[in-house]
């Protein structure tokens, strides 16, 4: 039997359904999923191991209309994950019509043109047939336009769980033939400390308003097990920081006599224990870093 392996990115407006989507295929919680746009700041890849095929997903951030540094750096990452992957798949969700959104990224898209692109609708469990009709029949029309030859196009409910296999075998059909890339059994090579201050980071972001989400940076410091436990007794220590831009972004995060940092906190504790199986002792301190979105320096520090 051939061994297909190989990458593959999802793409598409701000909440898309790209993260959950991604978390359907490989069927572990790897990319942070929020119900705010643009939480999805790192790569994170997501590794589906199959008898014939070895998929590595990985997760970018959405493409937009760059205004700070960090909104360059973030569309130049896209575009050179787009050209280095096998197969791109752009995601509409099916309960909102096509916008000029959708249309820039698509002809952004088109440019790369090596790169197999395949249409997704998302979502469809939020609509009826004739909605999802009429969308794939959209979907085309763009592909059209925009001199785009979608490879396939295919409607998906990551949430219902319905043709996510599908849309991983037509994935899987894009590979070049090859031996798997990862060992078997590891589903993301995302660094533990990523994954975790992205928990924390989604932690922080329930229930803020609309400007923080891009004011927030949380750089894991140290992590390690505590010394002297006994074995079936561990505990992870985690030491992070909570980047904020401004001194009032610092009070909202903290909320009255700690209060809200005290629910972060224990939120994002709660999440890194069932992502890692293992008691945490999270220590989290806020800091403000003066407009790090418009710093090279503080970007790197950052890890940007
Ligand atoms: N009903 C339904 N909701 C979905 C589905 N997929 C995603 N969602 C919801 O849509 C919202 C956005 O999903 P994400 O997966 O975070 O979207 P994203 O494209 O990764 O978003 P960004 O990281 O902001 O670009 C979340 O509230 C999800 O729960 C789906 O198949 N059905």
């Amino acid at each position: 039997m051939s061994h297909r392996s190989g990458f593959a990115c999802f793409v598409g407006r701000p909440n898309a359904g790209k993260s959950t989507l991604t978390n359907a295929i490989v069927g572990t919680k790897v990319a942070i999923t929020s119900s705010r746009p643009q939480t999805t700041r790192t790569t994170v890849r997501g590794i589906v191991h199959r008898p014939d095929a070895q998929l590595v997903l990985v997760d970018t951030p959405g493409l937009h209309r760059p205004r700070t540094l960090l909104g360059e750096r973030l569309n130049d990452l896209v575009r050179t994950t787009w050209a280095e992957v096998d197969v791109v798949a752009v995601c509409f969700p099916a309960d909102q019509k096509i916008g000029p959104g959708d249309r820039f990224l698509t002809q952004e898209l088109a440019k790369v043109r090596r790169t197999p692109k395949l249409a997704v609708a998302t979502k469809t469990d939020l609509v009826g047939p004739e909605r999802v009709a009429e969308h794939l029949l959209d979907i085309a029309a763009l592909g059209d336009q925009t001199s785009t030859e979608w490879a396939d196009v295919v409607p998906v409910s990551a949430v219902s769980g319905d043709q996510v296999g599908l849309l991983a075998d037509l994935l899987v059909a894009r590979l070049p033939e090859g031996p798997p890339l990862y060992p078997d059994g590891e589903l993301t090579d995302a660094p533990e400390e990523t994954i975790v201050a992205e928990l924390v980071r989604e932690a922080a972001l329930e229930g803020v308003r609309d400007e923080l989400p891009h004011s927030i940076a949380v750089v894991v410091e140290e992590m390690g097990l505590r010394p002297d436990r006994p074995a079936d007794k561990p505990l992870l220590d985690i030491h992070a920081n909570l980047f904020v831009e401004r001194d009032s972004q610092k009070g909202i995060v903290i909320g009255h006599k700690g209060a809200r940092l005290r629910e972060v906190g224990t939120r994002a504790r709660t999440s890194i224990e069932a992502m890692l199986g293992t008691p945490v002792y999270l220590d989290l301190r806020v800091k403000i870093a003066k407009d790090w979105q418009r710093d090279p320096r503080q970007l790197r520090r950052l890890g940007f």
